[in-house]
């Protein structure tokens, strides 16, 4: 797939980021991965990013992210495409690239750089080196200490042909819209936030009608109604769900750091789904709070 076929993929439809399977003792799955994403492939999905946020990527190391992106491709080859993770410092960050597209993964999402705050100079160089290492097309991902600036994505856009896409993750409305405008129709937008539907609509009206959704891993049949409803700018659907599922389900994940990630895995669970725990630094749901999860999900009936 071209880079701007990729970027035609991107610009509608439901995005998701399926979790990791790890089993009791934190082990990649790679038999409970492969039957996620035949579970997923029918409600379909638009492209699925593997090894993404909500599939730990922070928590990978490298033998184990090929057989992850591996067991995606063999699983959803033909059907869904697949955009990996790839992240850290440029030179662990161009090893991820590299190997997802030797693997045969349609781009990568690049998440951001590890630790350090950066300058645009910085950032410039370190975006432009891993677009480069690669030929596949590229989603620049400002997350974290990732802050790129309009007149820095406008550099990298005129220097890497294969960078097609932009994700927010900062929810800074001046930025976005400053970079939805002055970038206009070079890239795909994709609005990243945690639980990415409550900012739907506000990303729709930026500019940015397409999102990822990580609750799409344990409630796809929601999750596909709520994006068609938004789609068809339905907002009395959009905002009943908003009301009756995702303010009291922000309710649950804002009880924990990182609960964005660890809520999913405890939904899949729930529904019979199971992607096992979280690894650290991330921390599972306590009792009472699946328990309250479990309510919740109930009243959405069946998935
Ligand atoms: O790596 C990431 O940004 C994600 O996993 C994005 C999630 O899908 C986020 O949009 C969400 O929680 O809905």
């Amino acid at each position: 797939m071209s880079p701007q076929e990729l970027k035609a993929v991107l610009e509608a439809g439901l995005l998701s980021f399926p979790l990791t399977d790890f089993d009791a003792q934190l082990n990649f799955d790679p038999k409970g991965y492969a039957a996620r994403l035949e579970w997923l492939q029918p409600y379909g999905a638009s492209a699925l990013f593997a090894a993404g946020g909500t599939g730990e990527f922070f928590s990978l190391e490298p033998g184990e992210y090929t057989d992850i992106i591996k067991v995606a491709l063999d699983t959803c080859r033909g059907r869904t495409p697949i955009l990996a993770g790839a992240g850290g410092g440029t030179r662990v960050a161009i090893q991820y690239a590299q190997e997802a597209e030797r693997l045969g993964a349609q781009g990568i999402l690049l998440l951001p750089h590890y630790l350090t705050e950066a300058s645009q100079e910085g950032l410039i160089a370190h975006v432009e080196a891993v677009c480069k290492s690669v030929k596949f097309g590229v989603v620049v991902y400002n997350r974290g200490a990732c802050k790129l600036t309009p007149q820095s994505l406008q550099i990298l856009a005129d220097r890497c042909p294969n960078l097609i896409g932009f994700k927010d993750g900062l929810g800074d409305i001046e930025k976005f819209v400053a970079i939805r405008q002055t970038l206009g129709n070079r890239f795909a937008y994709l609005g990243g936030l945690p639980t990415a539907e409550v900012f739907a609509g506000a990303y729709k009206a930026m500019g940015c009608p397409v999102y990822s959704s990580a609750v799409f891993n344990f409630i796809p049949k929601t999750a596909m109604e709520f994006y068609n409803a938004h789609a068809a700018n339905d907002t009395a659907t959009c905002d009943r769900l908003i009301r009756d599922f995702f303010i009291p389900y922000l309710a649950i994940r804002n009880k924990g750091e990182g609960y964005a990630v660890s809520i999913v895995k405890a939904g899949a669970t729930l529904i019979g789904h199971s992607a096992g725990p979280v690894r650290p630094p991330l921390s599972d749901l306590l009792p009472a709070e699946v328990e309250a999860l479990s309510a919740l999900i109930a009243k959405l009936g069946p998935q």
